[in-house]
């Protein structure tokens, strides 16, 4: 059953200290590729954030690593042009993708990276878990529907995140989560919790950091 994610109780809170700790040493940002020849080489454990364009990758990555601008973020959709790579310790690497769905580039430039974010998602062995951010003011629209079909067919596990939350009325946000949650009954590569975050107003990202620290 799906459910949304509280980390509520004792392992949980050890979690979130390790999760904390993480977080609280040094991230660098390593490079930009935009080919998969130019990736770093697969040594430490991965996780990206992948999701439309403008849906907050970049913003939610600040937010964890408590960086105003460490990732590029901006009202541009279409901004982040580039599989971002960055070193959180030396234990992990933090994956910022560029958005699908939308960008204001010519075809043949928005094709070309579409390519690649397929090409990454289904082929990079030590991508240990996508997270698929969905709008919480939008829920699941059918171009996300076609990335968590990809990453089912490649067995990638993803967990949706929810971003924004800050705004959403109550009422919306619950008729979003249950939206989410009966959309993920189809794909086999979910992860069965969801996470639910505002990057302007820290929720969640406690939750969220303890779940990228503790991933072996
Ligand atoms: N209110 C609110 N705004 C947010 C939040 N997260 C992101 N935004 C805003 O949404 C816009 C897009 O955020 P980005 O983080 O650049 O989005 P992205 O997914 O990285 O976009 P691309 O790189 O273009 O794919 C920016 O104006 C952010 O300030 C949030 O939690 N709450
Ligand atoms: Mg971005």
């Amino acid at each position: 059953m799906t459910m949304v994610f509280t980390l509520a109780g004792a392992p949980e809170e050890q979690a979130r200290e390790t999760g904390r700790l993480l977080f609280a040493g040094p991230v660098d940002f390593v490079k930009g590729v935009t080919t998969m020849a130019a990736l770093p080489p697969a040594d430490r454990v991965e996780v990206c954030f992948a999701g439309r364009s403008n849906v907050g990758k970049s913003s939610l990555i600040n937010a964890l690593t408590g960086r105003k601008s460490l990732a590029r973020a901006s009202n541009t959709p279409g901004r982040t042009q580039e599989i971002n790579y960055f070193a959180l310790g030396e234990s992990r690497y933090l994956v910022d993708l560029p958005g699908y769905g939308f960008a204001e580039a010519p075809v043949a430039v928005v094709r070309k990276w579409q390519e690649l974010l397929r090409a990454y998602l289904a082929g990079r062995q030590t991508l240990r878990r996508a997270f698929v951010l969905i709008d919480t003011r939008h829920g699941i629209k059918q171009v996300d529907d076609e990335i968590l079909g990809l990453l089912d067919k490649s067995a990638v596990t993803f967990q949706v995140v929810m971003t924004k939350a800050d705004k959403v009325n109550q009422a919306t946000r619950e008729a979003n989560i249950a939206q989410v949650m009966a959309a993920l009954q189809k794909h086999p590569a979910a992860y069965p919790e969801i996470i639910v975050t505002s990057s302007e107003k820290g929720e969640g990202v406690e939750t969220l950091r303890a779940v990228i620290a503790t991933l072996e």
